[in-house]
């Protein structure tokens, strides 16, 4: 154990770094974990309690047939969140629009976006799932109601971003923009307790993770990258193991400790590929290369990307600087 530093502890340091801070700011991600705490015992529990597995009966903004575990971890990150007024608007994978905040909410100096669950087709067979947040400063003037364009903003000016791995153990990893740090919780306790400082990204790696069930609609150039990893003809002159898990959270977290990329692409069927900008592909981004990584959709970053609609989609490849140079360089010419 790292010195035995818990996740609230690691968080009041950080900010005794910056004076003028209010605590706005650290009461968020204390909230968020406390949230996440409450959501792992959910999906720990999930095939005892009842009306915790299956679907909800509702399809959600990207036409994706809603499970139960999304609506509850939408409504405990929200109601975690409420509660402490420092956000002025929310955008969820689970709502068409931002979330409309009452009159007390106005002096909220943040603006926050979530996927509440990730990997929801896991979710029914005990397969890791996770969280995914991303945290702006507001655009619009406080004291004013928050609007959509506090929420669409390039990823580059997230000021903190991160995920939760429901898995084996439950983790909390996250970046406030200098540099990454990971907290498994330890459920005797009920703490985070800080177990990853500072990570990097290896170069080296066995692994590299795409669906290749798609891999007829993928661009031919993707599809003659993705054989030469089955060769030893590649950057790491050996033949490497595919790893999928189809959770973003598990395939995003097992790459940024063990190498390799993680991609979701564009594909003929899929033409923006599957991943969400605001809460998928931009904290995401945002995590690996502030461990050293790069995360591209192709020609260019993700987090450059001038969004336009909250829900919109995006090819990911993300993964060790050494892996994504070479990936851009043969797909996309770059
Ligand atoms: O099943 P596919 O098409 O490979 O898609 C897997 C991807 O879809 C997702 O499950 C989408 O996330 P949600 O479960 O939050 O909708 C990602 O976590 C994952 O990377
Ligand atoms: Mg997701
Ligand atoms: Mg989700």
């Amino acid at each position: 154990m790292q010195g035995n530093i818990n996740l609230t502890r690691f968080i009041y340091e950080t900010q005794k770094a910056f004076p003028t801070a209010t605590g706005d700011f650290s009461a968020i991600l204390n909230q968020i974990a406390l949230a996440a705490k409450i959501v792992s015992m959910e999906v720990n529990r999930a095939g005892i309690l009842d009306d915790v597995l299956g679907y909800q009966g509702e399809t959600n903004p990207s036409g994706d047939d809603q499970k139960k575990l999304d609506v509850i971890a939408d409504n405990v990150f929200f109601n975690a969140l409420e509660h402490i007024e420092k956000f002025c608007i929310m955008g969820s994978e689970e709502n068409e629009n931002p979330v409309k905040l009452p009159k007390r909410y106005k002096k909220g100096r943040y603006a926050i976006l979530f996927d509440p669950l990730d990997g929801s087709s896991n979710i029914d067979f005990n397969v890791s799932i996770g969280t995914i947040f991303s945290v702006f400063r507001r655009t619009s003037p406080e004291g004013g109601d928050g609007n959509l364009q506090d929420l669409l903003q390039p990823g580059y000016k997230q000021v903190a971003a991160g995920y939760v791995l429901y898995g084996s153990s439950t983790m909390m990893t996250f970046t406030t923009g200098q540099g990454v740090n990971m907290f498994t919780l330890d459920p005797q306790i009920g703490e985070f307790i800080l177990t990853h400082p500072n990570i990097r990204i290896p170069d080296a790696t066995r692994y590299y993770s795409i669906n290749e069930g798609n891999s007829a609609n993928w661009s031919d150039a993707l599809r003659s990258y993705v054989d030469t990893l089955k060769t030893s003809d590649n950057i790491h002159g050996k033949v490497l193991s595919g790893r999928y898990i189809g959770s973003m959270v598990a395939d995003v977290h097992r790459t940024l400790l063990g190498g390799g990329f993680f991609s979701y692409p564009a594909d003929s069927a899929n033409p923006s590929g599957k991943l969400r900008l605001m809460y998928e592909a931009n904290p995401m981004a945002m995590v690996i290369e502030q461990a050293g990584g790069r995360a591209i959709y192709g020609e260019g970053d993700i987090m450059g990307i001038i969004p336009r609609e909250l829900h919109q989609k995006i090819p990911v490849f993300l993964g060790s600087k050494k892996d994504i140079d070479a990936l851009q360089r043969a797909v996309f010419g770059k």
